[in-house]
């Protein structure tokens, strides 16, 4: 089994808004609203792939109830922990004439010292039943920004493979702990290692190479309709993709963390898992709404999607 760890769930919403502008009023006609938050996104994935998984983190409220009603009529296994006040909504409104996308995301619930303790409980208790355990998203108010980098400990002794995929000083003390794979974006990277944000691969490459020599086994930086950098095992790869007419590309970054996690729960090359993962996060863009593929694209798309050793 694989486990997805979302500490901060939320209500993914997303308003296509024709003209979207600010100061000014608009009635949405066409909206979606998911079980989101990133570990969620990449639980679904992992699911539509075929493997068996379970989503974890903490709710809240009845946003919290909402989210776990989605999961079970989703299909996908869901063990929390419910925690005092309100999972929060991201708000993602769409303009699919100017191609703009405005992210609002909500600070989500505040967690005790208490909340924190049992999430430590459930997750050497999810590792010791997984091959893999998926950390995403940002971290809930009450959270110490080394968190990760202790639930990655507990998972690693617990005998799961940790992945961490996060931002901010969440990520910057998470690298601490080694995780098996990172997927920054070229943001998050940017942040990560002083670079821009507008991430080049003069800047990229040396830092993918650091934190690889600092023990992190695979670096994969997306890089949207780019495509993506990456590091495995000592040796960098560049990744290629063919243009197609992405819709949202909210839940891609997640989207690619399931195709890596389920290409290296199946044993796949290198080469073949990075193809894996740009695939699910290229047919993520293809949808309207966060955190879902077409196995059909993901399909088509791993024939189309190039990787080249570069190093
Ligand atoms: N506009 C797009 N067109 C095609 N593929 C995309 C697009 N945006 C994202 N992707 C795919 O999803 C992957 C992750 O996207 P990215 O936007 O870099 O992550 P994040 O959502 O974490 O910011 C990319 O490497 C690419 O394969
Ligand atoms: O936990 P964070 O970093 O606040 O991000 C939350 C948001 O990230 C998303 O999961 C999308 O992330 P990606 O586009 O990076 O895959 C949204 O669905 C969600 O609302």
């Amino acid at each position: 089994m694989i486990t997805t760890v979302t500490l901060n769930a939320a209500i993914d919403k997303t308003y296509i808004v024709p003209g979207f502008a600010l100061d000014k009023l608009y009635r949405v006609e066409q909206m979606t609203a998911t079980a989101g938050g990133k570990g969620i996104n990449v639980a679904r994935v992992i699911r539509a792939l075929g493997e068996e998984v379970t989503a974890s983190g903490f709710t809240a409220g009845f946003h919290g109830q909402m989210i776990l009603h989605k999961l079970g009529e989703e299909g996908i296994p869901a063990d929390f922990v419910h925690v005092e006040g309100e999972s929060r909504v991201c708000l993602n409104i769409l303009d699919p004439g100017r191609g703009t996308q405005t992210e609002l995301l909500e600070q989500g619930p505040a967690v005790t010292p208490a909340d924190l303790d049992a999430m430590r409980d459930k997750v050497a208790a999810l590792a010791a039943q997984s091959t893999h355990i998926v950390f995403s998203g940002s971290l809930p108010q009450g959270c110490p920004p080394a968190l990760y980098a202790e639930l990655v400990e507990i998972a690693r002794r617990a005998g799961a493979i940790p992945i961490l995929d996060t931002s901010g000083a969440a990520l910057e003390e998470g690298v601490k702990s080694s995780p098996a794979l990172i997927k920054p974006n070229e943001h998050e990277i940017g942040k990560l290692t002083g670079g821009g944000a507008d991430a080049s691969e003069d800047e990229v490459l040396p830092a993918i190479r650091r934190l690889m020599a600092s023990g992190i086994e695979r670096v994969v930086v997306s890089l949207g309709a780019r495509g993506a950098l990456a590091g495995v095992r000592g040796a960098l790869y560049r990744v290629t993709l063919p243009p197609v007419e992405a819709i949202n590309p909210v839940g891609s970054g997640d989207s690619m963390v399931a195709g890596l996690v389920v290409a290296d729960k199946r044993g796949l090359s290198a080469e073949d898992g990075l193809i894996l993962g740009a695939a699910c996060g290229t047919a993520n863009s293809l949808m309207p709404s966060a955190g879902q593929v077409r196995l059909d694209d993901v399909e088509s798309l791993r024939t189309q999607i190039h990787v080249e050793r570069i190093g």
